[in-house]
């Protein structure tokens, strides 16, 4: 035993192990010495400015604009990671906002507020905004707390280099894109917040750096002590405080093994995507965030399956501007080159519900998806100018899929203005021809027992089963107290899948399923017996799916799926799939 290791289990000896949760935000297990990390908040100047000091609060607010931009470009320059430069480009973005510039020069000259106090109120409006919102806008705040910060820092002269020991277990209230980065360069070993969920860009950050993180650990930052010796579990969002020294023996072996699968992945993943009789299948990627590609890249992703639009909603009441939307399509295709990408068009309603005016009583059954964009001519025309002219650039590359389809009628005004879209394009582009697929989401269950006439009218179908299953049972996908109600192995969900899959062979358009039920590789298995050789799931799923898929051959996924398609209970589906997992 080393010497540091012998110190580690020696402190620990006398102390108590705790146990802390939180939710898992980017996976791998970490042991090491804790390091506390308090972002100073700056302080504002209380005192109104006399008239005569005006011009320099704005040369100031001016100077300080100039010189936040000019060091995000410098962080920029020392990444490589493509999608980390891209999120940085977005704090740049909000620096030149000029909404934002106009109102803190209204502060400063109308209200005779020193520049720093002023970028502080204006900044306090959009983090007001922020906080009436849920989960994803919620946990933007700290994007804008950052530049915010650093705004102000800028015109106070202070210094904001932030260093900490390296290889330590950060502990933090909460962390900002910039921060994880910065520390990241400090090589510390994992993550742990009092905040933040686990879509925040810190987050998705720690999971492309693979930083192990768990957030969401109430107290953390005031319950552990500095140099606490902590294991930090990122797959079960735990964190163990002085743990015995046999809890650190254990975790030392699940550390090696977690080393030997990792390697074992890695090679799956290069592996080429059939099954164990030579059947081809193709495994593609959710995402919602460019932070994500390089976890798609590094599973070997053939391209994205469902790429959600909700995060280009940025402000309150209005969804991304068209160039930010281009510019995120561009970033996501090149990321993907040569393959394809599906865009889905905004899904707001439902559990993604923005300020829509009035509340629903029955949001999931109300104006969402297609429903709403139909209403909002001018958001959708937007997002289909911006879909579309990217189009023109990635030829056969974008797919363009439709949420929430309930009826054909709807089909035949989306290709309206589709058509009425592309000809303005052509006027103003001299593009002739745009090649683009459309293709519907299959979620609600009508759209699935009539599939083939849906499948007629468009390129391509995706089943989405998180909504589908809600739909069908009639459970809240979202409801704690009934989840035990809701399974997307329940064998109505097979039956309409099924339904579905020869519904798209009998009219020769591919089916795909884009659920939360493709991450499930004996569900993935099933699938492909079905006859659906196209998922998409979440990165992080891609290799285990593909692990089972490899491993079986065509023939055994077809029995499974017989088996699965002749249960009538949940159980009975489970049971097909414990003994489809015991043949192996
Ligand atoms: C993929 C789906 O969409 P969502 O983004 O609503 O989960 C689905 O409903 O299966």
């Amino acid at each position: 035993m080393d010497l540091e290791k012998f110190t580690m289990m020696k402190d620990s000896i006398s102390k108590e192990e705790i146990v802390l949760s939180g939710a898992p935000a980017a996976p791998g297990i970490a042991m090491g010495k804790t390091s506390l990390y308090q972002r100073s908040r700056p302080t504002v100047s209380s005192q109104n400015i006399t008239d005569d000091e005006i011009d320099h609060q704005l040369s100031q607010f001016e100077k300080a604009l100039g010189e936040a931009k000019e060091e995000i470009r410098k962080l920029q320059d020392t990444q490589e990671n493509g999608e980390i430069k891209e999120l940085l480009q977005a704090h740049i973005e909000m620096i030149n906002d000029p909404d934002l510039r106009k109102r803190v020069e209204i502060e400063i000259k109308k209200y005779n507020q020193p520049a720093d106090a002023a970028i502080e109120k204006v900044f306090g409006t959009y983090l007001d905004l922020m906080d009436n919102q849920q989960g994803l806008l919620q946990e933007r705040s700290i994007d804008i707390e950052d530049v915010r910060d650093r705004l102000i820092h800028i015109i106070n002269n202070n210094d904001i280099q932030d260093e900490i020991e390296q290889g330590s277990i950060l502990i933090a209230r909460e962390l900002s894109p910039r921060e994880v980065i910065e520390f990241s360069e400090q090589n510390i070993g994992g993550i742990v917040m009092d905040r933040g969920g686990t879509t925040s860009h810190a987050a998705i950050l720690a999971r492309s750096m693979q930083i192990p993180t768990v957030v969401g650990v109430e107290n953390a930052s005031t319950s552990i002590a500095g140099r606490e010796l902590v294991i930090l579990n990122g797959d079960r969002g735990e964190v163990l405080v002085n743990p015995t020294p046999a809890t650190q023996a254990k975790y030392e072996e699940l550390m090696a093994r977690a080393a030997d699968e990792q390697s074992e992945m890695e090679k799956i993943c290069k592996s080429p995507n059939t099954t164990s009789d030579g059947a081809s299948f193709s495994l593609q990627a959710n995402i919602e965030f460019k932070e994500e590609l390089a976890a798609v890249r590094s599973v070997r992703a053939e391209g994205i399956g469902l790429l959600r639009t909700e995060s280009l909603y940025l402000r309150h009441d209005q969804f991304g501007e068209e160039k930010q939307q281009k510019a995120f399509y561009h970033a996501i295709l090149e990321g993907t080159n040569p393959h394809p990408v599906t865009i889905r068009l905004f899904d707001a309603g439902g559990d993604k519900f923005f300020d829509q005016g009035q509340q629903e009583h029955n949001p999931f059954l109300g104006w969402r998806g297609i429903r709403m964009l139909l209403d909002e001519r001018a958001l959708f025309q937007e997002q289909l100018r911006a879909i579309l002219e990217t189009a023109v650039q990635y030829p056969g590359r974008v797919r363009l899929l439709v949420p929430m389809v309930s009826s054909l009628q709807e089909i035949a005004v989306i290709k309206e203005v589709i058509k009425e879209t592309e000809e303005e394009l052509a006027a103003k582009t001299n593009t002739t021809h745009i090649d683009i697929q459309l293709g519907i989401m299959v979620e609600v269950p009508s759209v699935a027992m009539q599939a083939e006439h849906y499948a007629e009218q468009v390129d391509f179908l995706s089943i989405g089963t998180n909504d589908l299953t809600q739909y069908l049972l009639a459970v809240d996908r979202g409801n704690e107290r009934i989840s035990g109600l809701y399974s997307q192995r329940h064998p109505a969900v097979w039956k309409m899948i099924r339904h579905v899959s020869e519904a798209g062979k009998a009219t020769s358009r591919p089916v795909s399923v884009c659920g939360e039920l493709a991450s499930d590789p004996v569900a993935a298995c099933c699938l492909l017996g079905l006859g659906i050789n196209e998922l998409s799931m979440t990165p992080g799923a891609l290799p285990m799916v593909k692990k089972a898929l490899c491993r079986h051959s065509l023939d055994e996924m077809r029995k499974l799926a017989a088996q699965v398609s002749e249960s009538i209970t949940v159980s009975d589906v489970e049971d097909a799939f414990v003994k489809f997992l015991a043949n192996e």
